[in-house]
């Protein structure tokens, strides 16, 4: 019979990118098995896990909402739905193990699968551990962690580090940065940035790139720029005025911005980190300095103690984040060291290393049946 597999979570690209990198991971191995994501209605993952040719189930779960008391009368009831939502998919699905991403829909698939005693496995991508994860963590076979120091959330037998599962299609490098301009409609022969503020946007480098985006005019500096959702219709009006400026609010193919970029300007969310290491790119990092525990900065300071990046804070992006681009942009040395620096922190095989220990518990499991 063919092994069947949930993968539960999302929220931001950050969960949603590496559990389709597992995915693929688990299937290049077993091509019969089957995968089925469970995420959260009306979230991100119910568009791109399908463009990634995954089924998926969601639930009516939502967060607390912070600004607007209101908005919350509905939770318990959504709250008690969504658990016998996870009830009725997996007693239909019977997977013969859930791995937990992270992000809302985690939580109760995960709870669930532990109480029916399957195997559960969990990635945690950031070097600080949220709270669900922590609880979930007990009764988890496995838990895949990018770094060392994790003991303090997980009980030290269940870790297992593997860095963070970079998308085969990045991982690979395969694409020239002459295919990067064609599919961006520019020039190969200027200097080109790509600015990402993670999967929904940043305001601060939104903000920052608008209030100088004279700058890059001037020194002839092309600027591959991805908005979020919010800031998308601004930064089009600019791109129509000016042929040196590509605008959208998502990138899907990412490969083709890192092979477009000779210097990358982004947020410093725990999956940006890990492929800027892999495509070796020259990076301004912006951190965003509101994430739980600040931990943005500190993967950013990370990078910054080894020369592999520099760091502009969000507050004073408006007035460093431009000019110091294009100050890296003229030295080719500083370049130079920042490209080999980033290159010795890649990990290029995470996706493998999690999804062969996942099926091999699971064939294990069948044997043992
Ligand atoms: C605001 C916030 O809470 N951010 C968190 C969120 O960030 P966020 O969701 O931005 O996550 P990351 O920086 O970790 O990863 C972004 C992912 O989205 C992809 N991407 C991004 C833009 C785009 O146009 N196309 C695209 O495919 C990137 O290639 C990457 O795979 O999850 C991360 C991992 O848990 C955390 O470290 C971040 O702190």
């Amino acid at each position: 019979m063919n092994k069947k597999i949930i993968i539960a979570g999302g929220g931001t690209g950050g969960h949603i990118f590496p559990a389709i990198a597992i995915a693929n991971a688990l299937r290049k191995m077993d091509s019969s098995i089957d995968i089925l994501f469970i995420g959260a209605k009306g979230k991100m993952e119910m568009e791109k896990v399908p463009q990634a040719g995954y089924p998926i189930e969601g639930l009516d779960i939502a967060g607390f909402n912070r600004s607007s008391l209101l908005k919350n009368i509905s939770l318990p009831i959504k709250l008690i739905r969504s658990f016998f939502q996870v009830r009725k998919i997996i007693t239909d699905f019977m997977p013969d193990a859930v791995v937990g991403v992270g992000g809302y829909s985690s939580f109760p698939v995960l709870r669930y699968a532990q109480a029916r005693g399957i195997p559960t496995f969990i990635h945690e991508s950031n070097s600080f551990a949220g709270k669900s994860n922590m609880m979930l963590g007990k009764k988890a076979t496995r838990v895949f962690v990018a770094g060392d120091g994790m003991e303090k959330f997980f009980p030290a037998d269940k870790l297992m580090i593997t860095g963070n599962p970079v998308r085969s299609t990045i991982a690979a490098n395969a694409i020239s940065r002459a295919k990067g301009m064609e599919f961006f409609g520019l020039d190969g022969a200027k200097k080109t940035v790509l600015a990402t503020g993670g999967s929904l946007g940043a305001k601060g480098i939104n903000e920052a790139l608008d209030a100088n985006i004279d700058l890059f005019v001037k020194n002839d500096i092309q600027l591959i720029w991805q908005t979020g959702k919010p800031y998308v219709e601004r930064a089009s009006e600019i791109a129509v005025e000016n042929r040196n400026v590509w605008a959208n609010s998502f990138i899907t193919q990412m490969e083709y911005a890192y092979a477009a970029a000779d210097i990358v300007i982004s947020r410093s969310g725990a999956m940006a980190i890990a492929e800027l290491c892999v495509v070796q790119k020259p990076a301004v990092l912006v951190p965003f300095p509101f994430a739980a525990e600040d931990h943005q900065t500190v993967n950013a300071q990370h990078l910054v103690d080894k020369q592999a990046a520099i760091m502009v804070r969000d507050s004073e992006a408006k007035e460093k984040l431009v000019r110091t681009v294009v100050a890296l942009a003229k030295d080719e040395q500083q370049q130079a060291q920042l490209k080999a620096n980033i290159g010795k922190l890649a990990v290029t095989n995470a996706d493998e290393v999690i999804a062969r220990e996942i099926l091999k518990v699971v064939n294990e499991n069948v044997k043992k049946a």
